[in-house]
């Protein structure tokens, strides 16, 4: 483990909040206003479920929730910002990544991929832990795979959150969902957090793996191999994605849809799994294809970054009880913190 990108994540106990947040600026009487949810509009996401469809067909995937992907419309830019004018003049915002809680099969040390199982009860404590320790932490929108592992450990973590929003599912597969799914009372709308769900950010494909014993299959093929499989960044496993192929989509999703919303200043988590989110902490922390072969995430450990001048600043710091041992915080950070405090006081 000597060479490990160690990544760390965000310690328990307390954490602090973004002045930025629209929602902080609602409830906190700050001058420039907006609703976190006002705007918001889904669209269906046509060619992202055919995406789907063709990854299904194409890697012979028999089990996957219905892809529920979701696109927000995308926030509005005056038309002649170049993207570098637009970084510059961006807001801050925090991200938050989480890896799932344990799931039934992780338990049973399988090959999960896009296999949809859902969490055991100590990943479920673990989404619960991963929630108290981002409790502090303004969350604007939420983006979750299509998997119920990463939409469990989603829900469960905001649970223990103190602004007591409540996470939302967008449906928007089809037109009815859409409008079944609709609420009448702004007041609801700004005490809910949108959450958005996204194949794209599927755990990578496992191919003729999927099912079978971590263990069991070292001992068939070899240990070599399955570590090749498991950790190379360009080798798939059989008929599966390799993380280069899952960072295509996961990353692309991300750059899509995720990043304008950090840009427009909104707090995001994400949660999703090991290897799409090592895909996108590689083009976070501009890891090499050899750097991120040595990245490993545990279940349920938030990271949080901070989205700032177009650049993503990781805050980790080793995972501990304490105060002292939490990330380092902005000023807004300290700010929202601060009147979280006073309002719940
Ligand atoms: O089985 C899987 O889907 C993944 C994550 O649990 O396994 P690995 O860590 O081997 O990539």
């Amino acid at each position: 483990m000597a060479t490990s990108v160690f990544h760390q994540p965000i310690g328990t106990a307390q954490s602090h909040q973004l002045l930025q947040n629209s929602d902080f600026r609602h409830e906190f009487g700050h001058a420039s206003v907006k609703l976190t949810f006002k705007g918001f509009k889904v669209e269906t996401g046509l060619s992202s479920r055919e995406g789907f469809s063709s990854c299904r067909r194409k890697f012979g995937v028999v089990q996957a929730s219905a892809s529920h992907t979701s696109v927000v419309q995308p926030v509005s830019y005056p038309p002649n910002n170049s993207t570098d004018e637009l970084r510059k003049k961006s807001s801050e915002a925090a991200l938050i990544l989480i890896r799932h809680g344990e799931s039934l099969w992780n338990e049973k040390n399988l090959f999960t991929g896009c296999v949809d199982v859902p969490l055991t009860k100590k990943g479920v404590e673990e989404a619960i832990e991963a929630g108290k320790r981002i409790s502090n932490i303004p969350v604007d929108m939420i983006y979750t795979s299509a998997l119920i592992r990463a939409q469990m450990t989603a829900m469960l973590a905001m649970t223990q959150h103190r602004r007591k929003k409540v996470p939302i599912i967008l449906h928007s597969e089809s037109e009815q969902a859409r409008e079944w799914s609709q609420i009448f009372s702004e007041d609801t709308k700004k005490q809910s957090i949108p959450v958005v769900t996204a194949w794209q950010l599927n755990e990578r494909m496992y191919g003729e793996l999927q099912g079978l014993n971590k263990q069991e299959t070292a001992d068939r093929f070899g240990k070599e191999k399955v570590h090749e499989w498991r950790r190379s960044y360009d080798i798939p496993p059989p008929n599966g994605e390799s993380l280069e192929m899952c960072a295509e989509r996961a990353v692309a999703y991300f750059k899509d849809h995720i990043e304008p919303q950090l840009l427009s200043g909104k707090n995001v988590m994400i949660a999703a799994h090991g290897n799409s989110l090592r895909s996108i902490i590689m083009y976070l922390d501009k890891l090499t294809s050899q750097e991120v072969i040595n990245l490993e995430l545990s279940t349920g450990i938030p990271m949080l970054y901070i989205f700032k001048g177009g650049k993503f600043i990781r805050r980790g710091s080793p995972a501990g009880p304490t105060e002292a041992g939490v990330y380092a915080y902005t000023r807004r950070l300290a700010l929202y913190r601060q009147k979280l405090d006073e309002m719940l006081h």
